[in-house]
């Protein structure tokens, strides 16, 4: 990888940049535009980010590419206008691609604002009228502050071991509304410099897309102080509408227990369950079970639903329980949509379960502890 070129020193500063420039608008950060198909994105970013070689030449990547989705207005929810799956095409499957996009705007995440105006100089016009056209939930702030606010995304990594984190604005899945039991999942590549947005559940046609802007675990209460603090809204997505006072305190309770839950299972790895002669043997197949349960009922299934089915499958290799690693390792098969190398690996193991990588392991592990082989962790990886 190459390190960014067309460095200015850190000391230089200049608030306007003409399109097409690179150059320092904050000191230690470098101001620089990649083209995208016919659109154009602006990046403040530290002048030390090693940036993959294909976007430091400036030839150009491919454009988004919208798969199964239209905007439009909500109705009478009042979230104004939102992403839905397409009426035709049979809706989206669980794992499917709904949209991989390219960002118009990228800047550190805990910096001031300032330099807002200027990257947006460097964009183009149609990319500039697009995003002064988004949704702005803090209309008593400068607008354009206001609106990216509103409409930031973070979590942006650059990859390369550098650590700060980024905020970026994407003009399509800008228009995907919240929900406290959100059908999509969104994930950032810094290598090809998008995002993929996934449905982690069937979507079905004319149904509303949506994602998590917030750790939605908590209770409602919880959940509509946070999405009030940091996004100036009222949540009104069908987990915080539920019509009885009854079903809303089952869902908080059951939401509290997930918690639980995941702090349970991210206490004690398998490497410990294998070998603790206190631990029962179902102990974390039970947790993932419970689990996977709760994130069933209350549409929680986010990317974990895998990792849980992952994790028992695993279990029971452990356990060398044939029957029960045939059941789950063919649902964690199932789960690998297009996953052609992973399902291949999957059958073998599903047909032959002594070759699994850690076929019996607790019984032997807790048989004599003296063996046990902590390199074997790389393959659970
Ligand atoms: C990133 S935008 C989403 C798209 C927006 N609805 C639009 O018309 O462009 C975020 C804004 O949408 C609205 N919104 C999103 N999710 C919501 C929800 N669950 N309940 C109420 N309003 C929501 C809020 O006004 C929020 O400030």
């Amino acid at each position: 990888m190459a390190k960014t070129h067309h460095r200015r020193s850190s000391s230089s500063y200049t608030l306007y940049l003409p399109p097409n420039h690179v150059g320092v608008i904050e000191p230690g950060y470098v101001a620089r535009t990649f083209q995208f198909g016919t659109s154009k994105c602006a990046t403040l970013l530290r002048e030390d980010v090693v940036l993959p070689p294909t976007l430091n030449q400036q030839q150009h990547q491919q454009p988004c590419t919208y798969h199964a989705f239209e905007i439009r207005h909500t109705g009478p929810k009042g979230t104004g206008l939102g992403m839905f799956a397409r009426s035709s095409g049979g809706g989206i499957p669980a794992g499917g691609t709904v949209l991989v996009e390219h960002p118009l705007l990228v800047m550190p995440h805990r910096r001031g604002s300032f330099a807002i105006a200027s990257l947006l100089e460097m964009v183009d016009p149609k990319g500039k009228t697009e995003l002064m056209n988004l949704a702005n939930a803090f209309p008593l702030e400068e607008k354009l502050g206001g609106i990216v606010r509103t409409n930031s995304l973070v979590g942006i990594e650059m990859g390369g071991g550098a650590e700060e984190e980024y905020r970026g604005v994407f003009l399509k899945l800008s228009r995907c509304n919240h929900s406290c039991s959100p059908n999509a999942h969104w994930t950032w590549d810094p290598a090809s410099f998008s995002l993929t947005l996934e449905a982690v559940r069937p979507i079905a046609p004319h149904e509303e897309i949506t994602i998590q802007y917030i750790d939605v675990c908590g209770s409602r209460a919880q959940r509509r102080e946070e999405l009030r603090m940091w996004f100036n809204f009222e949540c009104v997505c069908p987990a915080c509408s539920l019509p009885l006072h009854r079903q809303q305190r089952q869902s908080d309770f059951a939401r509290e227990e997930l918690a639980r839950l995941m702090g349970h299972l991210r206490a004690v790895t398998f490497e410990e369950w294998c070998a603790s002669g206190t631990l029962w043997d179902g102990y974390l197949i039970r947790m993932h079970r419970r689990a996977l349960e709760i994130r069933e009922r209350e549409g929680l299934e986010m990317l974990e639903v895998r990792r849980h089915v992952d994790a028992i499958a695993v279990c029971y290799g452990a356990l060398g329980d044939v029957e029960m690693f045939r059941l789950w390792g063919g649902k964690a098969r199932e789960m690998r949509v297009g996953g052609g190398g992973e399902r291949a690996v999957l059958d073998r193991w599903i047909e032959e379960p002594g070759v699994f990588p850690v076929w019996g392991w607790r019984r032997r592990v807790l048989m004599d502890s003296h063996t046990f082989n902590p390199s074997l962790k790389a393959v659970l990886r």
